[in-house]
């Protein structure tokens, strides 16, 4: 459904997006996650038929965006970072009036009206204007302007900024409730967005894309190594001598014992396959008579692959043209939702 090929923008000397390939398949809900300043605007507004290419090509339905930007324009809803209402206007006559612009007939805008009310839950804001209502209530008005002429593309950029815990679930939920009937891209900078909201991810990093899959897919391909976390008893040669000849350990190591439980013996466990071996270390520790108190696989998860490719994409880059910005992104781009869910427990069998 969206096809882009080896698209570039250059903005003077700066190199805003270099080189960008990517595809979206319809129906699906493709994340475009990046630091600040990684180049998800310029390629959202170049998508959207708002903003020339310097080099590339990308399609919409098979039409090149900027041979026919108008006809593209009805194709697709657009939510831009700044969402352009007009604050005068109520809810519905502002949604009558795109529906005008992208091309609705007169006899199907109050339908299609009604229909983006009901979708955005705005139906009983419908007569109030739209400077007084709040930050979430003005974004869910952003998303319904860019639905409202139900578009098979819709393009969000940062649907979720700026609002507050409740606002932004309820605004993940619309998107997700998008998918099949449209196809979806949304950029954002929040890791846990994509991995919540979306079906695949394209990872951008100073102007160019270093990394497309799905979420579980790009953890296991860039980091292929899980790490178990195991709380045993005996002596280090026994244990050893235990785990020896499970296939795919790279490497044992013995951590401190705690004070208040020094018959347990803390243990990290790293192997390079990607199938779960929880199951073979218990049954390998019970056998030889440890004891298994406590056994945790941590999983992969998107920081880990998101610091990992752009810490390489940074390293490789010659000629960074933002040297400071991960630098200064990387602990907001660190969103907290996703810690807890870095480690997850597998089996823990007691003896
Ligand atoms: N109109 C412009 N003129 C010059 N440089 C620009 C212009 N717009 C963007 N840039 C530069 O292009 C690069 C990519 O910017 P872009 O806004 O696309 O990134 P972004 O990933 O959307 O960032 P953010 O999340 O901060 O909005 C940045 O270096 C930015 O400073």
């Amino acid at each position: 459904m969206i096809e882009v090929e080896h698209l570039s923008k250059i903005y003077g000397n700066t190199t805003a997006i270099e080189d960008v390939t990517f595809s979206v398949k319809s129906g699906e809900i493709l994340g475009f996650l990046g630091p600040n300043g990684a180049g998800k605007t310029t390629t959202m507004r170049i998508l959207s038929g708002y903003l020339p290419a310097t080099n590339g090509t990308a399609k919409i339905a098979g039409v090149e965006v900027h041979e026919d930007s108008m006809a593209v324009r009805k194709q697709i809803g657009y939510l831009p970072e700044t969402p352009p209402l007009y604050p005068d206007m109520s809810v519905e006559g502002f949604l009558k009036f795109v529906a005008e612009i992208k091309g609705v007939n007169r006899s199907e805008r109050s339908k299609k009206v009604n229909q983006a009310l009901e979708r955005c839950n705005l139906t009983d804001r419908r007569k109030s204007l739209i400077r007084k209502l709040s930050k979430g209530y003005r974004q869910r008005v952003g998303i319904a302007q860019a639905i409202v002429h139900d578009p098979p593309v819709i393009i969000l950029d940062e649907p979720t900024i700026g609002l507050d815990p409740k606002q932004i679930i309820d605004v993940r939920n619309l998107i997700k409730s998008l998918a099949g009937d449209h196809t979806v891209i949304l950029s954002t900078h929040i890791l846990s967005e994509v991995s919540m909201t979306c079906d695949r991810v394209a990872i951008i990093n100073q102007g160019k894309v270093v990394k497309t899959g799905s979420p579980e897919i790009l953890a296991k391909q860039v980091l292929q190594q899980t790490v178990y976390d195991i709380k045993t008893s005996g002596a280090s040669e026994q244990i050893a001598l235990a785990l020896n000849g499970i296939p795919g350990i790279t490497d044992i190591e013995f951590g401190n014992t705690d004070v208040e439980q020094p018959e347990q013996i803390n243990l990290r466990v790293s192997s390079n396959i990607a199938t779960d071996i929880g199951r073979d270390l218990t049954t390998a520790l019970v056998t030889q008579g440890l004891g298994v108190y406590e056994i945790r696989r941590n999983q992969t998860s998107l920081e880990d692959v998101f610091l990992e490719v752009t810490a390489t994409s940074a390293s490789t880059d010659q000629s960074p043209k933002q040297p400071d910005a991960m630098v200064e992104t990387n602990p907001a781009v660190l969103d907290g939702d996703k810690a807890s869910e870095s480690s997850q427990s597998t089996q823990g069998e007691m003896k």
